[in-house]
């Protein structure tokens, strides 16, 4: 069987990228990247304090930065932020390093998923809905043209939802093979 490509997942906060990232990562046996994690790795820092102090603009170079560098890799699994689409240079290497997999949800999903967050400054001190919804509007266009691959993560497990990925993932490298 053909080796899988890297595998980056884009989708907006909440849809569960950084939890199946891991999981995919880990049942695929590759590396498993975060460039949330990364950005805070290399800064020694939160994401709120880069908000705080350099603000959203500061935040963006850092993560174009990451993505540049951990597309670069290969055979991972990589979990973008859910803004990182907002760069049309990451745009344009994530299509070209790798699978691009969107993971989408409703809106009621990612209020629940994210309502004792912290840690993500977009959503601090704000109407959460009205935020999302408009963070939505500004980046599904992004997703979609990004994407090699929707898969809805709403009422699936986790372990679902790797399932489907890899499925479909395998589906893409080679249209002719059967489903197991
Ligand atoms: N398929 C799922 N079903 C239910 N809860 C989920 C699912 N995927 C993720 N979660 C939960 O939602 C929250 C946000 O997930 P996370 O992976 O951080 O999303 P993202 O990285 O896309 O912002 C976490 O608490 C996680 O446990
Ligand atoms: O949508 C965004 O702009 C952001 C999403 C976050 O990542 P998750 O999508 O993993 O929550 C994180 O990168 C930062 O708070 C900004
Ligand atoms: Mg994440």
């Amino acid at each position: 069987m053909q080796a899988l490509p890297n595998i980056f997942l884009i989708g907006p906060m909440g849809t569960g990228k950084s939890t199946i990232g891991r999981l995919l990562a880990a049942e695929l046996r590759r590396p498993f990247h975060d460039s949330d994690h990364e950005i805070e790795h290399r800064c020694g820092c939160g994401i709120p304090w880069i908000f705080d102090v350099e603000g959203e603009s500061g935040f963006r170079v850092r993560e174009a930065e990451v993505i540049d560098r951990l597309t670069s890799l290969e055979e991972i699994v990589l979990a973008t932020g859910g803004g990182a689409v907002t760069s049309s240079t990451s745009r344009q290497y994530l299509r070209e390093r790798g699978v691009v997999v969107y993971l989408s949800t409703t809106l009621e999903q990612q209020l629940r998923r994210t309502a004792r967050d912290r840690n993500r400054p977009l959503l601090q001190g704000t109407d959460r809905r009205e935020r999302l919804r408009q963070l939505m509007a500004e980046r599904e266009p992004l997703y979609l043209s990004t994407a090699d691959l929707v898969v809805s993560t709403d009422r699936r497990s986790p372990r679902a939802v790797v399932r489907e990925i890899k499925r479909r993932v395998r589906r893409l490298q080679n249209p002719l093979e059967q489903d197991a």
